[in-house]
């Protein structure tokens, strides 16, 4: 892929003037918002099967690429009753487009395989997205091996089944929500850094905002230190090699939360780098209301 976060072949907003309050030394908000002039290409019929979807593949081959997994398969029971959250509109278009096209700004994402929600419907309709997607990204001369495959009953089951269509060549691999759809891809960008930069496990994060109590029932029963309290987010980026680790050892029946979590389970380090406030994850309805501001602000 060569494709830079100010492509001006893209569909992206213009650079915000007020970027708002910064979480810190964190990546800038950047210009990767699939929605501000374009749709997607019209539906096309989809493939019956979850057929791997590869778009323009490169000429020659790197010897390690660069994978994202996005699990995508889940419900959205939180954000109440609909289609699989990923494939509910925000800015006129789903979830899972805003944070693909994120990625395939991205320029040093090679390949993305994609957990869909898991029944034929969802499979068929992340297939269209990406198809619509491809062929933005195709006319402004971009390349992105992209894979779909029906998710799993977990998050942590679903990111397995996707790591299990890797290609052979991947040899970094981040783990992105789709439901952190408004991520900076320069966020994307630090994580790879930091795997490449010798972290074999990098996840962002940020500072704990509120005064945070311990209770039992309705009584509190102790004021907890947040001072070595983070709130994580995603991309959450591993070299190949320990994220399989984590994932061959971990307990289907007590799923982790986090891809992160799995590698703590071995009792290997994971480091951080500082997240960005708008790589929230939209869970509540509230949250969606507040990703449309955020999306309006950015056009
Ligand atoms: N079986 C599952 C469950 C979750 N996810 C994905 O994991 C990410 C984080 O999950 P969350 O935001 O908690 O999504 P849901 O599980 O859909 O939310 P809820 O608990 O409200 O149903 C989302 O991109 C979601 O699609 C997944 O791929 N497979
Ligand atoms: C992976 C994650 O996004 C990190 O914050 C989060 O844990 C996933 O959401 P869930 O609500 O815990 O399933």
């Amino acid at each position: 892929m060569s494709m830079s976060t100010a492509d001006p072949d893209l569909p992206g907003p213009a650079a915000d003037p007020d970027p708002g309050p910064d979480p810190g030394p964190g990546p800038a908000p950047v210009a990767a918002d699939p929605g501000s002039t374009a749709a997607p290409a019209p539906p096309e019929p989809a493939p019956a099967v979850a057929a791997p979807t590869t778009t323009a593949p490169p000429t020659t081959a790197p010897t390690h690429r660069v994978a994202v997994v996005v699990p995508a398969a889940g419900r959205g029971e939180r954000l109440g009753p609909g289609a699989p959250k990923a494939l509910r509109e925000l800015g006129g278009l789903p979830l899972l487009a805003h944070a693909v096209h994120t990625l395939l700004a991205a320029p040093s994402v090679d390949v993305i395989v994609i957990a869909a929600p898991p029944s034929p419907e969802g499979v068929a309709e992340v297939h269209r997205l990406l198809s619509g997607l491809a062929d933005l990204a195709e006319a402004a001369g971009h390349r992105a091996d992209t894979r779909v495959v029906p998710g799993g009953a977990t998050r942590q089951e679903s990111v397995a089944l996707a790591l299990a269509a890797l290609p052979e060549d991947c040899t970094t691999v981040l783990v992105h929500d789709a439901a952190r759809a408004l991520t900076p891809v320069d966020l994307v960008e630090a994580v790879i850094g930091a795997v490449h930069g010798g972290a074999a496990a990098v996840i962002p994060v940020l500072p704990v905002a509120d005064t945070v109590k311990a209770v039992e029932g309705d009584l509190v029963t102790a004021t907890v230190d947040r001072s070595g309290l983070r709130a994580v987010q995603t991309p959450q980026g591993f070299t190949r090699e320990l994220l399989a680790k984590a994932h061959a050892a971990a307990d289907p029946a007590a799923p982790a939360t986090d891809d992160a979590g799995l590698v703590e389970a071995l009792g290997l380090p994971v480091r951080t780098v500082p997240g960005h406030a708008e790589a929230f994850k939209i869970t509540t309805p509230f949250d969606l209301v507040l990703a449309e501001a955020v999306l309006r602000r950015r056009r």
